[in-house]
């Protein structure tokens, strides 16, 4: 296993204000004491026992920290620190992005023209291509996973890979994971996930950039499953309009059940959508 940092993470860095949380950890914004830089630090629960339902098993938070290693360095692609270890947690020290969340940005002005929503595409698709030519999976690509690096600036970064893998060509894996509007049918039906599974969230995104809806969600977890396998959507005149065809089969090329036959990230790269005039 991995050993992670043993001195104090308080001697290097002072805790500032706490800037999300989930199930089983929390993001502060810290300041480096030596340098003053500002950080974001993600503190994982561990988990204390096999049998506990509480805490992230060792495995999985020495996945994150591999994968985050593998693939940081990336324009579009968060880059870890540091990583340090308590008695209770483990501690990702992570590059601060704080232009907040695409999704704020989205809601902010109900959906983007097409071009704003393109050249966000284009960065994602530029991260995505990033993870899979290094046979990392995100699988949980949504809007608030894609974070402004500066308010004002239109840079973005893939934020978040606690869910994420190394998945190799051969090695089925299967997960129910992820959250339930953006997974793509095969992990629904628990079938092997793949870097294609990345391309139908992207497909979400770029549908609910574009109109401000969400294209499977339904009134609860079932419906919305339902609508996920029989790829149960539509571009509704309300809100695609004005939506140009090339956009409409974009999305359509990534709203494909078979995930063999759904479009891969080159292939998005070299859409007339993306690849523009
Ligand atoms: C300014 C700001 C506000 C909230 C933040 C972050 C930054 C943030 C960050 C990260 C993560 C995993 C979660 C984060 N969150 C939690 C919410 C993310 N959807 C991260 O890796 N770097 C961040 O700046």
């Amino acid at each position: 296993s991995l050993t992670f940092n043993e001195a104090p993470f308080a001697e290097s860095y002072d805790v500032g204000e706490e800037l999300g949380s989930g199930q089983f950890a929390v993001v502060y914004k810290v300041t480096s004491r030596k340098t003053g830089e500002k950080f974001a630090a993600k503190f994982i629960k561990k988990r204390r026992y096999a049998t506990s339902r509480r805490g992230v098993p060792r495995a999985h938070i020495e996945r994150e920290v591999e994968v985050l290693k593998a693939v940081g360095g990336h324009e579009n692609v968060i880059q870890i620190i540091d990583v340090f270890e308590t008695g209770n947690d483990v501690i990702l020290v992570l590059e601060l992005v704080s232009g907040g969340e695409l999704f704020d940005h989205v809601c902010a002005r109900e959906h983007l023209d097409e071009a704003e929503a393109c050249a966000f595409i284009k960065q994602i698709l530029n991260g995505i291509r990033h993870l899979h030519t290094n046979y990392v999976v995100h699988l949980d690509i949504k809007p608030e996973n894609l974070m402004l690096r500066k308010k004002g600036e239109t840079q973005l970064k893939l934020i978040d890979f606690g869910l994420s893998r190394h998945i190799y060509p051969g090695t089925p894996v299967k997960d129910m994971i992820g959250t339930p509007e953006f997974v793509a049918p095969e992990v629904v039906n628990y079938e092997p996930l793949s870097p294609a599974t990345d391309m139908w969230a992207l497909g979400v995104v770029t549908y609910i950039l574009l109109s401000g809806v969400s294209p499977f969600l339904g009134r609860n977890r079932d419906e919305t499953f339902c609508n996920i396998t029989s790829v149960n959507y539509h571009f509704s005149p309300t809100y695609f309009g004005t939506t140009s065809q090339l956009a409409k089969d974009f999305i359509g090329r990534l709203f494909v059940k078979d995930s063999h036959s759904r479009a891969t990230v080159d292939d998005c790269l070299n859409h007339p959508w993306v690849r523009g005039p």
